[in-house]
């Protein structure tokens, strides 16, 4: 069995003897330009279109958990894979975890007001504040998948009223689901903090405007763990400056890196991140896809399959 594996910044010379480990008997190869030799499967993230074009493979495996970079890139390059061969994603690998600490200590970060008694310190105010009740901080999850439900098990376990938004229902135990756009109006009336965990489709793009944050309770957060593309920036911004938002937690961003001039860096109630809330853990990502290559070769049912119509 012959893998090529192409990832702009990950280091080969930590993958490729681990990926070798766990599948004993593949010829497993960086690939680079101007390799046209046969390959089974394919590893990537950012492929450069000649990788992957022309070539018949049983099966891609993006090295993350969001395929939006290679679907759009699809999109612009059909002939860069042929539909019958499946994609692949990560499931969780090691991320679920990352977002668990993420989200819970940024919810607990705002709700014991330690932003707010940051601000009073730079003043050197002492001052007691009023406790937040937890009845009034409902926790609204945008995306109830693989890291969407396991931020809401986490934060569950904090006693936080709970709901999700998905595309259907969900059984998930301490949370109200909901679910499409007839109930998304219903899913935002009341939330506190929206946490983003959606994939980047056109059906979510732009998803968090002016409209969806009005919908939200009053003095609310939002948490986007997501895509930027997924936030309106210019409507954050002036839904922090209405005072509608109290704050905004944001790991990813319309560009990336965000531009040194963005008034995003400025705003003194919001908090970022460069893109990590979850990275691609090795060990456990290449242990997904050394079970789901051996599944495939077994012919048995895998998970992680992408939905390339769907967007995710
Ligand atoms: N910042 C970071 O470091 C990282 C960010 N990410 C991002 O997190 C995203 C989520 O990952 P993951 O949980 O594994 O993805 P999943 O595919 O498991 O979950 C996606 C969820 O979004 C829901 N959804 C999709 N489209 C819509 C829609 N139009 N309306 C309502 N709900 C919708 C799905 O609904 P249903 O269940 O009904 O299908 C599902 O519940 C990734 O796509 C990636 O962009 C991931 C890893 C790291
Ligand atoms: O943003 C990271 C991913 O895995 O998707």
């Amino acid at each position: 069995m012959e893998i090529i594996f192409y990832h702009p910044t990950f280091d080969p010379a930590c993958w490729l003897p681990a990926l070798r480990k766990a599948l004993p008997g593949a010829n497993v190869r960086e690939w680079r330009k101007g390799d046209d030799e046969p390959a089974d499967y394919a590893l990537v993230w950012h492929p450069p279109v000649e990788m992957l074009r022309g070539r018949e493979l049983k099966g891609v495996f993006a090295l993350g958990a969001g395929v939006d970079s290679i679907l759009s890139k699809l999109k612009a390059h059909p002939e860069m894979l042929a539909q019958h061969i499946p994609l692949f994603r990560l499931e969780d690998t090691g991320m679920g975890l990352q977002m668990q600490e993420y989200a819970v200590s940024q919810v607990l970060h705002w709700f014991r007001r330690f932003d707010d008694y940051q601000a009073l310190k730079q003043q050197a105010r002492w001052l007691e504040l009023e406790e937040y009740r937890r009845e009034d901080f409902t926790i609204g999850i945008l995306g109830a998948g693989v890291l969407g439900a396991k931020v809401a098990a986490s934060l569950s376990a904090w006693g936080f009223p709970l709901r999700c938004w998905s595309r259907s229902h969900k059984d998930l135990p301490g949370v109200t689901s909901f679910a499409g756009t007839e109930e998304l109006g219903e899913f935002l009336h009341g939330t506190r903090v929206l946490i983003n965990l959606l994939p980047d489709t056109p059906a979510t793009k732009g998803l968090i405007d002016l409209n969806v944050i009005n919908q939200l309770a009053d003095n609310s957060y939002i948490m986007n763990l997501a895509r930027g593309v997924h936030v309106v920036e210019n409507d954050l911004l002036q839904a922090l400056d209405s005072g509608k938002l109290r704050g905004a937690m944001l790991d990813v961003f319309s560009r990336e890196p965000l531009p040194a001039d963005h008034p995003l860096w400025a705003h003194p109630r919001v908090a970022m991140t460069p893109h990590v809330a979850a990275a691609t853990r090795a060990d456990e990502a290449i242990a997904f896809i050394a079970a789901t290559i051996g599944k495939l070769e077994r012919g048995e049912i895998v998970n992680g399959r992408v939905d390339r119509v769907r967007g995710y």
